[in-house]
């Protein structure tokens, strides 16, 4: 695949391993998204910390692997490598019991960092990051760098704080949602509204921020893009679990926008790309262009 055209893109966040009933995976939400922006084709670089374990040479050798630059993930020999436990119910949705302190809550920024993202043309963070200050203060400092700005929003109770949260959406140029997420936070903001529509207009309103994308689980999308609305109603799947669709969601439709594809095939292609995540286990499956193609066009396997 190589919808990326060599978008330099830099993720900024938790490296982690998720711990199934059965076996581990890599995974934290900047991670998977910066793995699914290299299969399509960008050029990335992740900044983080692991620990001095087993599990952080696990993480950068796998990462490597996968063609990562990894020169901005340090190592710490204080904490701990990231682990998070993950529960699914009979629908494959997650639930996540996320260790603290970790590794990735210490990433202190550096020269190499802010050079990465000053030549980027894209940095993507989350808010789960921001529940340590010391992370939290680093990716401050990342923010003031004057490039396109992604904030993926991904709400894991009870890390996050809605004076947090309002920072980082003001910190943006995009920010991705999904339709939970953006019904909590409006509704912190008293919103009087319902609809995803009226409620991403009064994020719009209140953040200065016009470029905006909000999942809505099987049935699709919704993406605001240069004051217009487009729509995706969501393809038919059968779900393993909702791991890390999101993730793989939001770095297909970035990828798309920013290398000048039509709003419309960006919004299709991210949703296709988020279901046939879902369809299979973990975060990161290998997903080919040709599934993408199969599924935007409804023909059946
Ligand atoms: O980042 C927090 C958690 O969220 C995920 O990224 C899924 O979106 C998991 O891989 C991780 O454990």
């Amino acid at each position: 695949m190589n919808n990326g055209k060599n978008l330099k893109a830099v993720a900024y966040g938790e490296v982690l391993w998720d711990v199934f009933a059965n076996e581990k995976k890599i995974g934290g939400a900047p991670l998977n998204v910066a793995l699914r922006m290299k299969t399509i084709g960008c050029e990335v670089a992740m900044i983080s910390c692991v620990g001095n374990d087993e599990n952080g040479k696990a993480i950068i050798d796998q990462v490597k692997s996968l063609g990562l630059e990894t020169n901005t993930i340090v190592t710490s020999d204080d904490f701990p490598t990231g682990l998070v436990n993950v529960t699914l119910n009979d629908r494959g949705s997650a639930t996540y019991e996320i260790a603290y302190p970790a590794a990735w809550d210490k990433i202190v920024s550096n020269d190499q960092a802010k050079k990465k993202v000053v030549e980027a043309d894209v940095l993507i963070y989350g808010s789960l990051v921001c529940r340590d200050e010391v992370s939290r203060l680093a990716l401050e400092e990342l923010l003031n760098v004057n490039v396109y700005k992604v904030f993926d929003v991904n709400l894991r109770k009870p890390h996050y704080s809605y004076e947090m949260l309002e920072q980082l959406m003001n910190a943006a140029n995009f920010i991705k949602f999904n339709d939970e997420e953006l019904l909590e936070i409006t509704a912190a903001m008293k919103s009087p509204f319902k609809s995803l529509e009226d409620n991403m207009n009064l994020i719009a309103e209140r953040t200065g921020v016009t470029a905006m994308c909000v999942t809505r689980g099987k049935h699709g999308a919704l993406l605001m893009w240069e004051g217009q609305l487009y729509e995706n109603g969501g393809y038919p799947i059968q779900v393993a679990d909702t791991v890390g669709a999101g993730d793989s969601f939001v770095a297909a439709l970035i990828t798309s926008l920013l290398t000048g594809k039509e709003p419309q095939y960006a919004i299709d292609f991210a949703c296709a790309m988020g279901a046939l995540v879902a369809e299979a286990p973990g975060a990161n499956p290998e997903i080919s262009y040709s599934q993408i193609e199969k599924l935007m066009s409804g023909i059946k396997n």
